[in-house]
């Protein structure tokens, strides 16, 4: 793998692909840092060098160019306070400001451009657009995983501009190295816990780990599918009805392959998606009408956690309920708990980045797993097999 190991960058100016596609609150306070504090040690090990650092990304997704809400300038006051130094900023990421000021930085300095995507030449992955970033920076490292899928002008065609000097930043490569274990490898019993709110977000992935795991838990939104496909009443629960058919054969296949799929035998019910609403305990496929489900039932946490404690290798994605609401983050606690036990006795976990690696983080346990993605999307996307165009940009 081409890391930034494998270069000195004194005197030279890199121009690093970043995600800091960040949370923020109505006073632009960034929730969950990260991503951020993740993208540290690539930065650190450039200024050591004595290089000099520009960063690029984007930060949501802005339709009209540039919007005060999707301004990068607020997350300059962190990343100083993390890197322990005032960050530059420049207003626009092409242009005659951020071209002097990346030409003026000195060893050891950061620059920050403004968001990537007020112009809409960077989803579009123009060519053009790409060279004149190019020009802002003598080495081309990528260490935005979570936005490796995308094949945008920053992600992977502005490659091209740096044949003998583009490299994976130590994010990228961690990134890449974990999901390496999960994909090939996994000591056994191997469990996958999948959640959140749709199946269908999740089929290739499900499909694919079928080929892998010993266990596939299925729990959140996604469960009241099954449930459904199974005949049973779910209320008013989350449920794509066009996947039922789907959702059985998935149930199948887990039959053929000899795969121990394990689904919720009670669920947290609720009057109201609310965490004022009046809540119940009911078994799968007899939720009241007018009641949905929102988190698993006691009994299945136990179930869950007690095959999760036994397993050597655990891929964790999706929410096994509304965990954001205190009444229903009682299931996602729990396989939470378990995952560090198991983790604690031996066993390799990756959280997959997006709801679940928010999860961890409400409940102070990123420490008691091994690793927690930065990649929602993207972490996926490669999962499920495909070659990441971030990835490939820079092997090729
Ligand atoms: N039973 C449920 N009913 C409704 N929503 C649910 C239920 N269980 C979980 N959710 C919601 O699903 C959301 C997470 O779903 P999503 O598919 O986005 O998960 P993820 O894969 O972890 O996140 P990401 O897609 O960002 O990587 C959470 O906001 C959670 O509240
Ligand atoms: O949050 C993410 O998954 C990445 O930053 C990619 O963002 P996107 O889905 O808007 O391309």
């Amino acid at each position: 793998m081409k890391t930034i190991d494998q270069i000195s960058f004194n005197g030279k100016r890199a121009l690093i692909r970043v995600d800091f596609n960040v949370p923020l609150d109505e006073n632009y306070n960034i929730t969950d840092d990260n991503r951020m504090t993740a993208a540290l040690p690539t930065i650190k090990k450039i200024l050591k060098d004595g290089g000099a650092v520009i960063l690029m990304s984007h930060l949501g997704r802005p339709k009209d160019g540039p919007t005060e809400k999707y301004s990068l300038k607020h997350v300059v006051p962190h990343l100083s306070d993390l890197l322990g130094q005032q960050v530059e900023f420049a207003n626009d990421c092409i242009g005659e400001e951020a071209v002097t000021k990346a030409k003026e930085l000195e060893k050891g300095e950061v620059l920050l451009l403004e968001n990537l995507r007020f112009y809409k030449e960077e989803e579009k992955g123009d060519v053009g657009f790409a060279e004149k970033l190019s020009k802002l920076g003598d080495i081309y490292v990528n260490d935005a995983f979570g936005t490796a899928h995308r094949a945008h002008a920053s992600t992977a065609i502005i490659a091209q501009f740096f044949p003998e000097a583009k490299f994976f930043g130590y994010l990228m490569a961690a990134e890449l190295n974990n999901a390496e274990k999960i994909l090939n490898g996994a000591a056994k019993p191997f469990t996958a816990i999948m959640g959140g709110s749709k199946v269908s977000d999740k089929i290739l992935l499900i499909e694919k780990l079928l080929e892998k795991v010993d266990n596939l838990i299925i729990g959140g939104g996604m469960a009241y599918t099954f449930a459904k496909a199974n005949g049973g009443n779910i209320g008013t629960s989350l449920v794509e009805l066009d996947k039922i058919d789907l959702a059985l054969s998935l149930v199948q296949k887990a039959k053929d392959k000899g795969v121990n799929l394990l689904l919720p035998l009670d669920n947290v019910i609720a009057d109201a998606f609310s965490n004022d609403a009046n809540t119940d305990v009911a078994k799968t496929g007899e939720i009241k009408d007018d009641w949905m489900g929102l988190d698993i039932g006691p009994e299945t946490a136990a179930l869950f956690s007690k095959v999760v404690e036994e397993s050597k290798t655990i891929l964790w994605n999706g929410p096994m309920g509304v965990f954001e609401m205190e009444k229903f983050l009682v299931g996602t606690k729990a396989i939470a708990e378990a995952v560090a036990k198991a983790t604690d006795n031996g066993a390799f976990s990756l959280i997959g980045g997006g709801d679940s690696a928010a999860a961890v983080a409400k409940f102070d346990m990123v420490d008691d797993v091994s690793y927690v993605s930065t990649g929602g999307g993207a972490l996926l996307e490669y999962m499920e097999g495909k070659e990441l165009p971030g990835v490939k940009a820079i092997n090729e």
